[in-house]
């Protein structure tokens, strides 16, 4: 993420294949047996887009309800404003930045993204979702924290 007094840019990974194929998001995966969630953030981001970061800074935990799907997913949301290298393809995800408040490409992201976005910026949050398919909300809730 970086950001000027003009704008702020978001980098987004379009997932090429599986679970949520073409669509944006923020780079991630299935914590490995073994790797704490920090280090899985950290493994996954760099394999996805090449790049490696200092500081990360927990700033999410959003619990996903799929009907149809014994387990809840868990997914933990980290923030870095400053990275290392430059972003570059790899065989499961095309990266690309986003100016966050211009031309976002909600109509390609996960439907949920579009209403907890906008508290990454400056807030530490909880959320939940329950989905009827990939594309419908059907109960939700979301609530700022000063702590995870
Ligand atoms: C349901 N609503 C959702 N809204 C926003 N983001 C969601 C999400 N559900 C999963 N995510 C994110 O998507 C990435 C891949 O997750 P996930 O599919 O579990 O990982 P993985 O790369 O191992 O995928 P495969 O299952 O191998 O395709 C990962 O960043 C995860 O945080």
């Amino acid at each position: 993420m970086f950001t000027n007094k003009l704008l702020t840019l978001v980098l987004l990974g379009m997932k090429k294949r599986g679970f949520g194929a073409v669509k944006w998001n923020g780079f991630g995966g299935k914590v490995q047996p073994g790797e704490t969630i920090e280090e899985a953030a950290r493994q996954e981001l760099q394999e996805e887009s090449g790049l490696t970061v200092d500081a990360l800074d927990k700033i999410g935990n959003i619990k996903f309800e799929l009907i149809g799907e014994t387990e809840l997913r868990d997914v933990h949301v980290f923030r870095a404003d400053n990275y290392n290298g430059e972003p570059t393809e790899s065989d499961g995800i095309h990266s690309q930045s986003h100016a966050f408040y211009l031309g976002y490409p909600s109509g390609q992201m996960w439907v949920d993204d579009i209403l907890w976005f906008p508290l990454m910026l400056q807030k530490k949050f909880l959320g939940y979702f329950k989905f009827q398919g990939h594309d419908l909300i059907i109960d939700h809730k979301l609530e700022e924290v000063e702590n995870l």
